[in-house]
């Protein structure tokens, strides 16, 4: 059963550069709460969830849309970064030099949980879109939060494997908060779907409630 509310905003209204984006967003997500934010592209669901962000970041494990994976550094330092705010920053730089074995072998089961594990000393520019796409994802796993916020995380990743993914990151944290571009997967995974369309809130349905054929009107003329 949800919990208490963690993110809230109240009649919010958003842009970039003087172009308002998001229109009177009223919304509570609770802890425990899976909600897929859908939309057309450019509806405003990244906007919303850097919005959604910004209320409580360290709380989060953020995995953006465009990675910011550092191609100087390896899959494992790449990974290793999510977790800085658990260590002393000696103990961190240590262990993005010559990491001891404890850590090596918790950033490895998170790259192999990722099916990766074989590009652990690569650097991002050494790999595939869905490759790079799942090391971020690893970075954001490697946080150990209990809320995760991902935009379009397994979007470059093939359905089976984006669908397996989806399942394990949902698994292993407590609320989760995704944009996402895929109804089924949306219908499929997730408790509560919320739907923008042109800044707006269009829709805002329990997910045992929905039937696909609702949520495609979103899509519609978008
Ligand atoms: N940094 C920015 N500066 C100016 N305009 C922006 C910026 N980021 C987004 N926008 C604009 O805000 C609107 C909403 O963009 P946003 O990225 O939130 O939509 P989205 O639903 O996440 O789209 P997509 O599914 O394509 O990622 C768009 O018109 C976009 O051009």
């Amino acid at each position: 059963m949800p919990g208490q509310a963690m993110f809230q905003l109240t009649g919010a209204s958003f842009g970039h550069d003087d172009q308002l984006v998001l229109h009177d967003i009223s919304l509570e997500i609770r802890d425990g709460e899976k909600v897929a934010l859908v939309g057309p592209s450019g509806a405003g669901k990244s906007t919303l969830l850097s919005l959604l962000w910004k209320q409580q970041p360290d709380a989060v494990a953020l995995c953006p849309q465009e990675s910011g994976l550092v191609d100087l550094l390896s899959t494992y330092q790449n990974i290793y970064m999510g977790g800085l705010s658990r260590f002393s920053t000696l103990y961190n730089l240590i262990n993005l030099i010559r990491p001891w074995a404890a850590r090596r072998e918790e950033v490895a089961r998170v790259a192999r949980t990722l099916g990766i594990e074989e590009k652990l000393w690569n650097s991002p520019d050494q790999l595939s879109g869905g490759q790079r796409q799942r090391v971020a994802l690893g970075r954001a796993l490697y946080r150990n939060k209990s809320v995760f916020m991902g935009d379009e995380p397994v979007s470059s990743l093939d359905p089976e494997q984006g669908e397996q993914l989806l399942i394990h990151v949902l698994q292993q944290h407590t609320t989760a908060i995704v944009a996402i571009h895929s109804p089924e997967l949306a219908a499929k995974h997730f408790d509560r779907i919320i739907a923008l369309k042109d800044g707006r809130i269009f829709g805002d349905w329990q997910a045992a409630e929905l039937d696909l054929s609702t949520l495609e009107t979103v899509y519609q003329d978008a």
